[in-house]
């Protein structure tokens, strides 16, 4: 089985409100004091969108199941995922039959140092592109240890590339690497190594 590298997207849909609803963080998170906004104003208007949404949610088992569906990639993870807000997310595509890459460009909401990208936000995109290319190389498994390099600073507000590319593969032991690069410069580089174990999906 060839692992699908992207979620399938709605243009309409959860995806649609997961879309605005990014950028309201972003733009809450631009606006912070300085913003002519009536802050308690929106607080109540996206406190009536999520009474809505709560009103209307289905049992969590029902739901944990829904988004469970299937073996391929999953619509609601925390990086690629198109119907969870706080992913960019993350497109990926193929390089070669171990290696797959995406590019993104990252706004206020994931700053750490000034006009850079928070290092724990580094970490959660590299943990997963590492995962997936491991699905995409054909073996998966759980993280065990992720060893991060941070040799400069990942800039905000310029294209990334984020890429994996999975080395080795010894009885359950998988050994994966990856790299944030902008402009062509390692900004981060990750070492992985994932154990095959695969918990059961919800059904
Ligand atoms: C799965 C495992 C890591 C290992 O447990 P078990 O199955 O009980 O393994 P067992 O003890 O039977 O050892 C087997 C072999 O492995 C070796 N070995 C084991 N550990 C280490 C080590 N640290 N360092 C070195 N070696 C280690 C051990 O010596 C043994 O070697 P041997 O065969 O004797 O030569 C478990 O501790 C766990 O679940 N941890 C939580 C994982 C977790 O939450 N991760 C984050 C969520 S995943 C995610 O986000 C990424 C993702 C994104 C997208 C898509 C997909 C993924």
């Amino acid at each position: 089985m060839t692992l699908d590298l992207q979620a399938e997207h709605q243009a309409t849909g959860v995806d649609a409100a997961a879309a605005a609803a990014r950028r309201v963080v972003d733009a809450l998170v631009r606006s912070g004091d300085l913003s002519g906004a009536d802050m308690s104003e929106v607080a109540d208007r996206l406190n009536a969108v999520a009474d809505d949404l709560e009103a209307a949610a289905p049992p969590l088992r029902d739901r944990l199941v829904d988004m469970w569906r299937g073996d391929g990639n999953t619509r609601h993870d925390p990086v690629t995922g198109p119907e969870n807000p706080i992913a960019p997310p993350l497109e990926y595509t193929a390089a070669d039959s171990r290696t797959i890459e995406a590019t993104a460009t990252l706004g206020l909401p994931y700053q750490g140092p000034p006009s850079s990208v928070h290092g724990g936000i580094s970490a959660l995109l590299l943990d997963h592109t590492l995962g997936v290319a491991n699905g995409w190389a054909g073996k998966s498994g759980m993280t065990a240890e992720l060893t991060l390099r941070y040799h400069r600073l990942t800039p905000l507000f310029e294209p990334l590339t984020i890429s994996a590319r999975q080395v080795s593969v010894d009885g359950r032991r998988i050994r994966t690497v990856g790299a944030i690069q902008a402009g062509g410069e390692d900004c981060v580089t990750a070492e992985g190594l994932f154990i095959a174990k695969y918990p059961p999906r919800p059904r």
